[in-house]
């Protein structure tokens, strides 16, 4: 059994649709999902807003098949990669994957966990302190609290990430 924090995103179509096919997608194996927030573009793209989730999922998978679901549902919504850091149906990045005994750490072509970007993205951490407040990332510099981590980024970038409501209310 491992479990993973998986963030969502998706900018262009029917965004709350995209993010509801993740959720759909991993079924049962969901254990907890964020509210949906506005998120202005991370990575310098000029581009329209995102909407953003985070989920935790557990179930009997190693960290490259929680990254194969996922990707097979960015292909359900016909994502295409053009742009690198642009606009996109959607986006599933896998952030961290926990085992019995600790966190998975690899780095290989296809997968490196946990999420090298995810401590400067305040899209996937504002989100993830929805379902697990007292959430660690364990960063180059060792295991950080993921509310420090939001507390130390720029305000411009934690402006930008605004809390519309839950993924199933009507708002
Ligand atoms: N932790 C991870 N989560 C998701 N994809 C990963 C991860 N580590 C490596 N990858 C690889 O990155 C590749 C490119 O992913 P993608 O096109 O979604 O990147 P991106 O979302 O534009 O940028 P970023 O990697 O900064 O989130 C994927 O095909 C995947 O193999
Ligand atoms: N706000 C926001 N910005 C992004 C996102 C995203 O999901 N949300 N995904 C990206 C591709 O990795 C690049 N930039």
């Amino acid at each position: 059994m491992t479990r993973a924090v998986l963030s969502a995103g998706s900018n262009v179509g029917d965004r709350l649709a995209h993010l509801r096919s993740v959720v759909a997608g991993f079924g049962d194996d969901v254990v907890a999902v964020s509210a949906v927030y506005a998120t202005a573009p991370w990575g310098g793209v000029e581009q329209d807003d995102f909407y953003n989730i985070t989920l935790i999922v557990e179930g009997e998978r190693t960290a490259h098949e929680w990254l194969a679901a996922g990707a097979r549902l960015e292909q359900a919504a016909e994502r295409t990669r053009e742009v690198r850091w642009g606009p996109r149906t959607l986006d599933v990045d896998v952030i961290t994957v926990d085992v019995v005994g600790g966190i998975v750490v690899q780095d290989d072509p296809t997968l490196t966990l946990p999420h090298p970007r995810a401590a400067q993205r305040a899209f996937v951490l504002v989100p993830w302190l929805d379902v697990e407040p007292d959430a660690l990332l364990h960063t180059d510099v060792g295991a950080r609290r993921v509310d420090e981590l939001v507390a130390q980024l720029d305000s411009a970038e934690t402006a930008g990430v605004r809390r519309l409501g839950d993924l199933d209310g009507d708002w």
